[in-house]
């Protein structure tokens, strides 16, 4: 299902919303290493992550190790950035809080 890649200047606008998040080198991903207290926090967050990416059909490239979770958010079907990486985002850091 084809869904809208987000101008660069939308994508820009948010991020500026959006504490640590970064824009990939390539321009078609944004990234935020997540750090918790131990693993035991990073895994409830990717718990509660992993609910939310199966509720709204958007899964993140994520790499975690002990307390530290990296995550990358892209849109296949869009080739790039879209509205559903900065919404997965939003619902990251509510989750991180
Ligand atoms: C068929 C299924 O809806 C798609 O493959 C979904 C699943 N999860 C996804 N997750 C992400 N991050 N990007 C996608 O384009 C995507 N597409």
């Amino acid at each position: 299902m084809a869904i809208a890649r987000l101008s660069q200047s939308e994508i820009e606008t948010a991020l500026a919303d959006l504490s640590g998040w970064a824009l990939r080198e390539d321009g078609l991903a944004i990234l935020k290493a997540f750090r918790f207290a131990d693993f035991s926090e990073a895994f409830a967050f990717m718990s509660r992550v992993a609910l939310e990416a199966e509720k709204t059909d958007h899964h993140p490239e994520w790499f975690n190790v002990y307390n530290r979770v990296d995550v990358t958010l892209t849109t296949h079907d869009a080739g790039g950035i879209s509205a559903r990486d900065l919404a997965m985002a939003a619902a990251m850091e509510r989750f991180a809080r």
